[in-house]
């Protein structure tokens, strides 16, 4: 970005170091033009709104995928990855989709996307038969949306843009197109998880939540099966966060628990044991004198369903060595930041998505409101110690 001109009030301040001309802005680089002397402006003026429709429809359209091959899950459908962690046609087939309709949308903008997949799996001679089921299922979703079909190579390259290294300059999409594989497989919560970084700063996030009811989760009756499904969660800087049926019904504002007494919080953790250990969050609750019984769902649903107030607490404590990736939280955080939230490493630092693909954390991750959160943190530092005395 070239810099310039000294204070000339109309310049759009992009970043705290970098200034463009407003002639130099390509379309369709939307931002509210103001006569506030630059110095004063800073990068979060900057409206997004064309990359938030943009990661709406990416997000919606994968989701429809996602919804078909849940439906008609098959052992056939479900691969090996060299890690072992089950990766469907689904997950390929919904990173396909959004790197194709984040470039098809903002023609304009360079394009850098952190993704979790890559195609070298899908490159190879024995799975030709996937790759020709995931560019099926591809395009009969493109149809629905009346977009020409792609090759298999086209969404070989789709896939493959997801190589980025995101980082502290300019903006990357940050996308898991499926969050929560393990619930997916299951026929449970799963979410399709789409982020903005801007110099480094989460700037929007989209959380398509297909099988999340609209209702709260929060004192469900399990008897009442037929609740709707079917949420998009979507939050941008200091504008707030609204959710939609996912079929897109008029979005509401959304505000996380205003709950003061830890002991009339509910939290969220894992499903799987293996992502976090239920044992401390146990032990933190019962220092909170939480009375509720953990609820326990797979993927950033959680985020979601917490951005809403269905609980007031997140707890996640990954065993000792799991790298957490950026794509794991990025659209999470700001739903529930925007929604009013807070989330911190268990140390209490911010969590910060500018140090590439992955994030550096002490412990783990808590999510809560701004007045628990000082409570909170201190559940789990003593708990951490305790825990580890105790070894
Ligand atoms: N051993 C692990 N520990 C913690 N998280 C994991 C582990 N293995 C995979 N994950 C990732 O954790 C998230 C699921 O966590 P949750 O328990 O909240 O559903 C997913 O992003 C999942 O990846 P994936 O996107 O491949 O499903
Ligand atoms: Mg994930
Ligand atoms: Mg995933
Ligand atoms: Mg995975």
């Amino acid at each position: 970005m070239s810099a310039s001109i000294g204070h000339n009030p109309f310049l759009l301040r992009i970043n705290s170091t970098n200034q463009l001309p407003i002639s130099k802005l390509k379309f369709p680089f939307r931002f509210s033009v103001s006569t506030t002397p630059a110095r004063n402006r800073t990068f979060a003026s900057m409206s997004y709104d064309t990359q938030l429709a943009a990661a709406k429809k990416a997000s919606s359209l994968a989701a429809r995928l996602c919804q078909k091959v849940q439906k008609a899950l098959l052992q056939a459908d479900v691969q090996s990855k060299s890690d072992k962690s089950p990766v469907t046609v689904a997950d390929y087939g919904s990173q396909a989709i959004i790197s194709f309709i984040l470039q098809k949308e903002l023609p304009s903008i360079p394009f850098s996307l952190v993704a979790e997949e890559d195609s070298d799996d899908l490159r190879k001679e024995e799975s030709r038969e996937t790759l020709h089921r995931i560019t099926e299922l591809v395009n009969e979703t493109l149809a629905s949306d009346g977009i020409s079909p792609l090759s298999e190579e086209q969404v070989l390259v789709a896939i493959d843009k997801g190589v980025s290294e995101g980082g502290p300059h300019g903006q990357h999409w940050v996308l898991d197109p499926i969050d929560g594989t393990k619930g997916f497989v299951r026929g449970d919560q799963y979410a399709i998880a789409l982020a903005l970084l801007d110099e480094g700063k989460v700037v929007l996030g989209v959380l398509a939540c297909p099988n999340l009811p609209l209702a709260s989760i929060a004192k469900r009756d399990e008897s009442i099966s037929e609740d709707k499904t079917g949420c998009l969660f979507f939050a941008k800087l200091n504008a707030g966060t609204y959710m939609q049926n996912l079929d897109g019904s008029s979005p509401t504002k959304v505000h996380v628990s205003d709950i003061e007494n830890s002991e009339e919080a509910s939290f969220f953790e894992s499903y799987e044991a293996a992502h976090s250990s239920h044992d401390l969050s146990s032990l933190i609750a019962k220092k909170l004198g939480v009375k509720a019984p953990a609820v326990r769902i797979d993927s950033q649903a959680k985020y979601g369903a917490l951005s809403r107030g269905d609980g007031a607490i997140y707890l996640r404590f990954p065993r000792k060595g799991y790298r957490e990736k950026i794509w794991d939280h990025a659209a999470g955080y700001i739903v529930v930041a925007e929604a009013g939230g807070v989330a911190s490493d268990a140390a209490g630092n911010p969590l910060d998505f500018s140090k590439g693909r992955y994030l550096d954390l002490d412990t783990g991750i808590i999510v809560t409101n701004h007045k628990l959160m000082p409570a909170l943190l201190k559940a789990v530092q003593e708990s951490i110690k305790e825990k580890v005395s105790s070894l």
